[in-house]
């Protein structure tokens, strides 16, 4: 299939599904010229770092501290809108039927990742939280792996991931990895108590840790999209803080 066939063919299905909260018509326009090819969408000479970790990480600590950065625009992870898309919470659907609604919720993330991977920064450096990428190779992989998601499921979120990585600039400039314990997120998951994740033990915390390690520490398991700036991230607040100020230069100068 051409790329525009397939951009076409792409714009017909995001009309079907009707997402509106995403403005999926708004992200066909950003990845559509209007001679109807895919575009590379790539900014130029603007550079995009991921944050990536473990649940109750840190991440949004981090992007919070770097927000009032000059030069610098952070782009949150959209779990809003996993928790109520036109009032349905697919993420809490998810932890109480993976099975049942994984490939929902993952669809919506993929989705909602593209969203943000593709929206223009005003700033010279985009600072976002986690990527398309972790979703599939972490999260996506981890319902596969246990068991969870029908191998139908897998493979059709897999032929979309593919296409879009394939078909779409997504590129990344640099990963800062926080790197935690699972008992540290575990801690930290509890305090926070978002609702649809107190049913979460330590052991899904571990699967999502060995996950993460495989791929960004080991790289035995997929590729990286980018160099990988390492943190401790077991760290108190303070510390954390000193960590990001040691590291800024680097951060910045993805
Ligand atoms: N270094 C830290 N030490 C102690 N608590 C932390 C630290 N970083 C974050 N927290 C707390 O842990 C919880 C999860 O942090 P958060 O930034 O939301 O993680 P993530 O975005 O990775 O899920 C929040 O309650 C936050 O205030
Ligand atoms: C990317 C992604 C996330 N999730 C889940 C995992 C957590 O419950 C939330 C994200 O919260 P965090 O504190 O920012 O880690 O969403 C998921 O189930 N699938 C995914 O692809």
């Amino acid at each position: 299939m051409s790329l525009s066939a397939a951009a076409r063919a792409c714009c017909r299905l995001l009309t079907v599904i009707r997402c509106p909260p995403v403005g999926s018509s708004s992200i066909m326009s950003r990845l559509l010229h209007s001679d109807g090819q895919v575009n590379g969408l790539k900014n130029k000479g603007k550079s995009t770092i991921c944050v990536e970790g473990n649940i109750a990480s840190g991440k949004t600590s981090c992007l919070e501290y770097f927000s009032n950065t000059a030069n610098l625009e952070v782009m949150t992870e959209p779990v809003a809108k996993w928790r109520d898309v036109q009032g349905h919470n697919p993420l809490g659907l998810m932890y109480t039927d993976p099975t049942r609604w994984g490939l929902t919720l993952q669809t919506y993330v993929q989705l909602t990742m593209l969203d943000v991977h593709t929206k223009p920064s005003l700033s010279p450096v985009k600072m976002m939280e986690r990527s398309i990428h972790s979703a599939k190779y972490i999260f996506v992989e981890n319902l596969y792996k246990s068991g969870k998601m029908p191998e139908v499921d897998y493979v059709v979120l897999t032929e979309w991931f593919n296409w879009i990585t394939k078909n779409i600039d997504l590129s990344v400039d640099l990963i800062v990895y926080l790197r935690t314990s699972p008992e540290t997120c575990y801690q930290r998951l509890k305090m926070r108590c978002r609702e649809e994740e107190s049913v979460i033990p330590l052991e899904y915390l571990s699967a999502i840790h060995g996950l993460y390690e495989e791929w960004l520490i080991d790289r035995s398991s997929f590729p990286v999209p980018a160099p990988v700036l390492v943190i401790d991230a077991d760290k108190s607040m303070e510390e954390m803080i000193q960590h990001y100020e040691e590291n800024r230069g680097k951060i910045l100068a993805a």
